[in-house]
């Protein structure tokens, strides 16, 4: 059986200056090159025959399958391993048909009936792509995208078909693909197929093995997961309290900055909120600032809001998964406008989120689900029948944590379902209640990440530290602020319980969170 993990596609054009073929294949399979494919789109027979030969050799020399992109006929003369078809190609039976018995047959698929074509017509392997906007090659079909690639490689339903996804990918980008890229049933990418970061690259040796380390450490990391079977003690009513308080501790001790990018309605009071919890707010927009900011230890909110700053968003969060920061998405009003549907999809398929916060409209519009409607940025209704359900399935897509707001919330992290019951109803009666949500948790992940725990949770390869427990602590805190808030004697409605439900974010003690917290774990 072949091994897909590290698929190279060669070409001649794509050489470094003063980079010889034949130097530049050996040095790749030197650096961890499981496959090789040769790719020529405007050599003349003679030459890529030539081209081929030389793969040839290699190939064998290094115990790696060789591939010929298209053309059968090279295929044959060099004896290579098999050929990769793309859709206007030669059709998979005709290719069978001529080449030896065990030939491995590559499809290109960009589609889910691409998908189900290849396999019903029997190919070995799919390449599913473009999954990143790519300059080696014009792209005559849509980008897939990294969430694209799991609906794709939910089309193969039992099939064995092994899997590499193709286009733009590099070290920049290959954990946030062998991360994202999962069916709803658990199924992987078999391997990922690189073009220029390694065969542009003068140095193929190191660009291959850097890819090699990155899908190491992404195999580690699954297997440590399957080998978790129970759920961890601190994820008890008791764990998550005295976690909680340890990150509050740690939020005032050292006050990580948490920065945001949200809307203009709330910018002011989710500025306060930051404070009031001890942390150090910086709301700041432009793309130009967002590396520099990625460097400073805290957390990162993303809030659509007022959608404007895509730009920065997207810079922003893709510096934050390298730095390891935390990535707190909340999607306000996704289900109200394609512009935002479209936009958060784009969002999502570029970076990695650690927490998505939302009500219940909005879950349910980025779920694709019909079960509750939305009017703008509210939920409407009464919810979703099963929450606890539907936030663990979305987890599992996500691949993170997700938290859903309501008159009681649910968390999950795709494993465990937490149930809250805090919170006072004049939540409902200020604007951007929601938002403040996604600051705490914002502020509580930038804490969580100052622990560098919580090895196990799923969302460890991009962001340090425990994410489910800075999910949970930052909702806690400000249902319970509101609590407080609500039954305060100076408020007498929304005008003045906002500025309360500041001052009781800055009064929330220990004690408060151990003997109020309303927590339940599923
Ligand atoms: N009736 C209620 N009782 C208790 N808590 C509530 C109630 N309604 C909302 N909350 C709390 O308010 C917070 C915000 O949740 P909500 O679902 O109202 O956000 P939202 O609709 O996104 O708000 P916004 O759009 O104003 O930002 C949650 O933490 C939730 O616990
Ligand atoms: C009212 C409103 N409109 C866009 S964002 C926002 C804040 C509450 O979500």
């Amino acid at each position: 059986m072949a091994d897909y993990s590290l698929y190279l596609v060669t070409g001649r054009h794509l050489l470094s200056h003063g980079k010889v073929y034949a130097q530049a294949l050996e040095e790749a399979l030197q650096g961890g090159v499981t496959v090789v494919q040769v790719r020529e789109k405007d050599l003349d027979t003679l030459e890529f025959l030539e081209i081929a030969r030389q793969s040839k050799a290699l190939c064998e020399k290094y115990k790696v399958p060789l591939i010929i992109n298209d053309r059968i006929d090279i295929a044959l003369a060099v004896q290579a391993d098999g050929v990769h078809l793309g859709q206007t190609d030669m059709p998979v039976h005709v290719a069978r048909s001529l080449l030896p018995p065990g030939a491995l047959i590559g499809v290109s698929c960009n589609n889910v009936e691409h998908v189900k074509q290849a396999v019903h017509d029997g190919a070995d392997y799919i390449g599913i792509g473009a999954v990143w906007s790519t300059t080696t090659k014009r792209l005559t079909s849509p980008v897939v995208g990294v969430r694209g690639v799991g609906t794709l490689l939910d089309a193969l339903d039992a099939s064995n078909i092994r899997t590499v996804a193709i286009g733009g990918i590099s070290s920049s980008n290959l954990l946030r693909t062998l991360h994202g890229a999962i069916s709803s049933s658990g199924r992987r990418l078999d391997g990922v197929a690189v073009v220029s970061d390694i065969f542009a690259s003068p140095d193929p040796f190191s660009a291959a093995k850097r890819l090699r380390d990155i899908i190491s450490l992404h195999n580690n990391h699954v297997l440590q997961q399957r080998s978790l079977t129970e759920v961890p003690s601190r994820y008890t009513p008791d764990g998550i309290k005295s976690g909680i308080i340890n990150i509050m501790r740690l939020i005032r001790e050292s006050s990580p900055l948490v920065h945001q990018i949200t809307n203009v309605v709330v910018t002011n009071q989710s500025a306060n909120a930051t404070l009031a919890l001890g942390a150090s707010p910086i709301m700041a927009t432009a793309p130009e600032e967002m590396y520099d900011l990625s460097r400073i230890p805290g957390a990162l909110l993303i809030n659509f809001g007022t959608v404007k700053d895509k730009e920065g968003m997207i810079l922003a969060g893709q510096f934050a998964n390298d730095a390891k920061k935390p990535v707190v998405f909340d999607p306000v009003g996704v289900g109200a406008t394609q512009f935002r549907k479209t936009t958060a999809a784009e969002l999502l398929g570029t970076w990695q989120a650690s927490v998505i916060k939302g009500n219940a409209g909005e879950l349910a519009a980025l779920a694709e689900s019909n079960e509750v409607q939305s009017k703008g940025v509210d939920s409407v209704g009464s919810g979703f029948a099963d929450s606890a359900s539907f936030v663990k399935a979305l987890a599992r897509k996500e691949r993170c944590i997700v938290v859903l707001t309501g008159p009681t919330d649910w968390i999950s992290d795709g494993d465990i379902v937490v149930r809250l019951d805090n919170g006072d109803k004049m939540l409902a009666s200020i604007t951007g209640s929601g938002c403040m949500v996604g600051t705490c948790i914002a502020t509580f992940c930038a804490g969580a990440n100052l622990t560098d725990t919580g090895d196990d949770g799923v969302s460890n390869m991009f962001a340090k530290g425990d994410m489910l427990l800075g999910a949970i602590g930052g909702v806690v805190a400000l249902t319970l602020a509101a609590e407080a808030a609500a039954g305060r004697k100076d408020v007498f409605g929304s005008g003045t319980f906002l500025p309360a439900l500041i001052d009781e974010l800055s009064r929330l003690t220990s004690d408060t969170v151990r003997d109020k917290a309303n927590i339940q774990v599923l």
